[in-house]
């Protein structure tokens, strides 16, 4: 018998576009354009992570990304006083917080936290408060995905780092039990309440697969669908990225 599944949503990060952008120090390419364009092409919202260092993403995408965009924008961001002032001000439809160091070459690791204490929730209630919906970008670890249940978050974004970092290594035994984790701890999170999302590294293949776990409910996707947009552009990337997730989903509805 085939289950009922979920809709899975597409997050598209333009994080990469700004990465081209710095490069020649000009305003082109915009990652406001891809954004639009990301949009126009099947996404259903926008990643941006502006940077304690603001290497890629700058304050003012940010604000014109808030401006432009008719689709939900999640805007990606460190735990610390400054950003949480910035999506304060801008009211994003969703702010993630996620661990930052600026000597990381991407996000390395999920968030502590158990580690950031009665601070952290503070921020993700005052986040909560103002009307943003919050997700903690953690790995799946069974502690992490209940301290994020106590805290209030309203939704955790599993890192899909490691796991597509283990099948590129060719590390076939270590992705296996990583991909049984994040299929773990999708289920326990939504028995919490979450709603659980996905992302970092996923590319065709990995997105397919992942997309046969019911429980997540996007994937955030950025660095491959930009490179691919180099050879194929940003609107055949998405589409093929949908066709990916779409058989990865029905996959999964057959399996369960
Ligand atoms: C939090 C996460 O996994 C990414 O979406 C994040 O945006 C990665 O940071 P960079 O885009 O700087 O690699
Ligand atoms: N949160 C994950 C994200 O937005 C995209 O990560 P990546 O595909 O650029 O690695």
């Amino acid at each position: 018998m085939t289950a009922i599944v979920p809709p899975l949503r597409l997050g598209v990060n333009v994080d990469h576009v700004a990465t081209v952008r710095n490069a020649r120090g000009g305003a082109l390419p915009d990652p406001v354009r891809a954004a639009q364009l990301a949009a126009a092409s099947g996404a259903d919202g926008i990643t941006a992570h502006l940077r304690e260092d603001r290497r890629h993403i700058r304050d003012d995408d940010m604000k014109r990304l808030r401006e432009v965009l008719q689709i939900p924008l999640n805007f990606e961001m460190a735990a610390t006083d400054e950003m949480v002032a910035l999506a304060l001000g801008l009211k994003p439809h969703a702010c993630c917080l996620v661990p930052e160091r600026r000597e990381e070459r991407t996000t390395e690791g999920g968030l502590d936290v158990i580690g950031g204490g009665i601070d952290l929730a503070h921020k993700v209630e005052a986040l909560g408060k103002a009307g943003i919906r919050v997700s903690l970008f953690i790995a799946p670890d069974p502690d992490q995905i209940a301290r994020s249940a106590d805290i209030g978050a309203a939704v955790i974004e599993l890192h899909t780092g490691a796991w597509c970092e283990f099948i590129a290594a060719g590390e076939g035994e270590a992705a296996e039990a990583e991909f049984a984790r994040l299929a773990e701890g999708a289920r326990q999170a939504t028995a919490l309440g979450l709603e659980v999302h996905a992302g970092h590294g996923l590319d065709f293949a990995t997105a397919e697969r992942i997309s046969g776990l019911h429980e997540i409910r996007e994937l955030n996707i950025g660095h491959f669908l930009i490179g691919e947009a180099i050879f194929d552009g940003l609107e055949s990337a998405i589409r093929l990225m949908r066709t990916a997730m779409a058989r990865g989903r029905a996959q999964g509805a057959k399996a369960a």
